[in-house]
C-alpha cells in the first residue's frame, strides 16, 4: 500500500489520476486537459498497474488529524506540497515532520512531490527547499526520503514518480 499525503488543494487527487493516464498508455501520447476533481473528503483508493500492482490510497487534506488511523501496512509515502505556494510551507513541513517521526511510518520509503511547478512563483525552488531546512530533514530522517517536482497538470515528472513506484514495490505489491 502507498499511502498521499498533503494538505487540501495540493493536487493529489490529479496526480492519481493522471498516475492512471500514465501507465495505461505506458507513457505514449499527450495527456490533454486535467480531468475535474473536487476535494476529498476521506479516503481514495485507486490501483496503479506499473509492471504490478499498486495500491494507492490518497487521505483528504481535511481528514489530517485523523491521518495516522491508515499509517498501518504502509510501505511507501508520497507527501506533496504545493509549490506555487510557499504560505502553505511551514503548515506542510509541521506535518512532513509528524509523518517522519511516527513509529509505523519508520521503515516507510518516502517521495516528497513539490507540484503545480507549471505555476508562476515568487519564490525559487531551492529558495523553499532551505527555507524549511529540507537537506536536514533528509539527512535526520530514519526513513530513505526522495524528492520530486512535478506538475500534475502538464505531466511533468509523472514518469519519475512512477519509476519511484515500481522501485519501491518490486516486491510484494
Ligand atoms: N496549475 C496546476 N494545478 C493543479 C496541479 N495539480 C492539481 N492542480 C489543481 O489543483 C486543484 C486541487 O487539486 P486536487 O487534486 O483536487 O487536490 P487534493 O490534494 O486532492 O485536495 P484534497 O482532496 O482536498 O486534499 C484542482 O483544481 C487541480 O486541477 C498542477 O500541477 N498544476
Ligand atoms: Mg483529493
Amino acid at each position: 500500500m502507498c499511502l498521499l499525503l498533503g494538505a487540501t488543494g495540493v493536487g493529489k487527487t490529479l496526480l492519481v489520476k493522471r498516475l492512471q493516464e500514465v501507465s495505461s498508455r505506458d507513457g505514449k501520447g499527450d495527456l490533454g486537459e486535467p480531468p475535474p476533481t473536487r476535494p476529498t473528503v476521506g479516503t481514495n483508493l485507486t490501483d496503479i498497474v506499473a509492471q504490478r500492482k499498486i495500491t494507492i490510497r490518497e487521505l483528504g487534506g481535511c481528514m489530517g488529524p485523523i491521518w495516522s488511523s491508515y499509517y498501518g501496512n504502509c510501505r511507501s509515502l508520497l507527501f506533496m506540497m504545493d509549490a506555487s505556494d510557499p504560505t502553505q510551507l511551514s503548515a506542510s513541513c509541521v506535518q512532513l515532520l509528524g509523518l517522519l517521526s511516527s513509529e509505523q511510518l519508520a521503515e516507510a520509503s518516502v517521495l516528497i512531490l513539490f507540484n503545480k511547478i507549471d505555476l508562476p512563483c515568487y519564490m525559487a525552488m531551492e529558495e523553499m527547499k532551505s527555507l524549511i531546512r529540507l537537506p536536514d530533514i533528509i539527512a535526520c530522517a530514519k526513513q530513505n526520503i526522495t524528492t520530486a517536482e512535478i506538475s500534475a497538470r502538464e505531466g511533468t515528472g509523472l514518469a519519475e514518480v512512477l519509476a519511484w513506484l515500481q522501485a519501491t514495490h518490486r516486491v510484494n505489491g
